[in-house]
């Protein structure tokens, strides 16, 4: 009997910290398989890089948990629901390239976002504006890639959101404006949230992050809580990271 009650406990409790699962999730184009049969489980109130080599399948793996992109076979949750409406209304996702409109100020992109997602915190979206210098009155197209970048950061962390997805944030900027927008992403960020971020510039991200999974030919090679793994290596995430993907 004891046995039963602990046994359930657990498995209320399985469920309650998975917020993100995907199983066996292939996705493919045309003859190219980017997902294969890919297993994953995500839980809150963590920072996890998702790392690998080009090509290897993690932005489509973010499309897909972020709602934007169909076709795949397998099975995806986020908090228990399929992508879709539901999901995508806890998720946030920073896409790899610009979705803003090019003759838009800042000010406008603010109102845009407040407009679509109930979840958005102008005010906190203003904040961050402010903390990475950048003007609320001036024009997407009189900026540089770096600060385009940081704008559509400072969109995408202003929803209360459980899950932030970011398909490399920091890869159009220089070294010295990385730990600033690294900054400006933990600013707000709620201890209960997931953040799953995808990169190769694992020596920058490495500080910031509490767990990794490391992604080949479509599938997870290796996962697991940072301090583990470098224990397990005896090496940093960045150490670990060249060593597997020499
Ligand atoms: N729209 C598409 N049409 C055809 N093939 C695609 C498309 N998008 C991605 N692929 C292919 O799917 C595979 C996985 O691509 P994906 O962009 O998910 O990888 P990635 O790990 O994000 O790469 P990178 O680090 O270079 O951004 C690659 O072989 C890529 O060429």
């Amino acid at each position: 009997m004891r046995t039963t009650e602990v046994s359930d406990v657990s498995i209320v409790e399985n469920a309650a910290t998975t917020l993100v699962e995907a199983s066996g999730l292939t996705m493919s184009y045309g003859s190219t398989t980017a997902l294969d049969a890919l297993d994953l489980r995500l839980t809150p109130g963590q920072i996890v890089g998702l790392l690998g080599e080009n090509g290897c399948g993690k932005t489509t793996l973010l499309k897909i948990l972020a709602g934007v992109l169909s076709g795949y076979s397998g099975s995806v949750r986020i908090d228990g629901h399929a992508p879709g409406p539901e999901s995508k209304a806890i998720v946030s996702f920073l896409p790899d390239t610009s979705f803003l409109p090019d003759s838009a100020r800042v000010s406008y992109c603010l109102e845009l976002y407040a407009d679509f997602f109930s979840d958005f915190r102008t005010e906190k979206a203003r904040d961050l504006i402010g903390f990475f210098g950048l003007s609320e009155s001036a024009r997407l197209k009189e900026m540089s890639k770096g600060m385009r970048e940081k704008v559509q950061i400072a969109l995408a962390m202003s929803r209360d959101a459980k899950v932030f997805l970011l398909d490399e944030p920091i890869s159009g900027v220089d070294p010295a404006a990385r730990q600033l927008i690294l900054d400006g992403i933990l600013r707000n960020l709620s201890e209960d949230s997931l953040l799953l971020i995808s990169t190769h510039l694992v020596h920058d991200l490495e500080p910031i992050l509490d767990a990794a999974v490391m992604m080949r030919h479509g599938r997870v090679l290796l996962q697991g809580d940072a301090d583990d793994l470098r224990g397990q290596h005896s090496a940093s995430l960045d150490q670990i990271f060249k060593e597997t993907y020499r």
